[in-house]
């Protein structure tokens, strides 16, 4: 049986593609940004997100990183206009991180990695649940926003501070009662392509919205993400740090911009 994938040099990245050969496909993510690559589009909307906190249900170590879980069996939570067509559902939240500030972010600009990524991962309700949504080309929005090192995030910090109770792989713990919007920088502006899942599986099925402006997480914050750990109780402790894919090829892929 072959070992699950993961980050490290025997189960990382590079090696994905023997289990998932569409790792080598035409639309993967994440990218490298190249804002003077990038084409204004003038037809793209404002991105228009509605969170409902009492959808809120709870907070688990996957082993890959930690998410953050919402009801999604009605519209309260859901992303609309953008540059998508129909009513996407809110399903959770997640982060990708370094094990040093210098890096830890899945997409970068011109080459500029940040610490951390926030992906809000919504389903099309064009199909019927999110699992049918993330095999079909259409199926996902994810919203990404990127942190920066800067001032402590209080609202970062109501998410940081659940993290005792799911240190380990599998674990995980109530939690309610949160609007993840109080995590979107005050600027939408974004720029959006056509890609993936950037983990396996890595389904071709992900609208990518990307925001140009990044939110700010101090360093003691970041030192919190990587007090989690990859492995499960009782197994050896491997801290949660670099579960980042690094950039794919863009394959001919443009890049559009909602901002000039
Ligand atoms: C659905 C899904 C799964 C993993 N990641 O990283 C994503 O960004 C989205
Ligand atoms: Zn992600």
């Amino acid at each position: 049986m072959a070992h699950a994938w993961g980050y490290a040099a025997n189960n990382g990245p590079d090696k994905w593609v023997s289990n998932f050969p569409i790792a080598d496909g035409p639309r993967q993510s994440p990218i490298d940004i190249l804002p003077g690559g990038a084409s204004y589009d003038s037809g793209l909307k404002p991105l228009r997100l509605k969170y409902d906190p009492s959808n809120c249900l709870e907070i688990l170590n996957n082993g890959h990183s930690f998410q953050v879980t919402f009801a999604d069996d009605s519209d309260s939570s859901t992303l609309k206009e953008g540059p998508i067509s129909g009513v996407y559902r809110l399903k959770q939240f997640h982060f990708h991180w370094g094990a040093s500030d210098d890096k830890g972010s899945e997409h970068t600009v011109a080459g500029t990695k940040y610490p951390a990524e926030l992906h809000l991962v919504h389903w099309n309700t064009k199909y019927p649940s999110f699992g049918e949504a993330a095999s079909k080309p259409d199926g996902l929005a994810v919203v990404g926003v990127f942190l920066k090192i800067g001032d402590a995030n209080p609202s970062l910090q109501k998410v940081l501070d659940a993290f005792n109770d799911i240190r380990a792989k599998g674990k995980q713990t109530s939690f309610a009662d949160f609007d993840p919007s109080t995590l979107l920088p005050g600027c939408l502006d974004y720029w959006t392509y056509d890609g993936s899942l950037t983990t396996p599986p890595l389904l071709e099925s992900v609208t990518w919205i990307v925001c140009k402006q990044p939110i700010s997480v101090s360093c003691q914050q970041m030192a919190k993400f990587r007090s989690l750990l990859f492995s499960a109780e009782g197994e050896p402790e491997c801290c949660m740090v670099d579960n980042y894919r690094p950039p794919q090829p863009l394959k001919g892929r443009p890049v559009r911009a909602s901002f000039q």
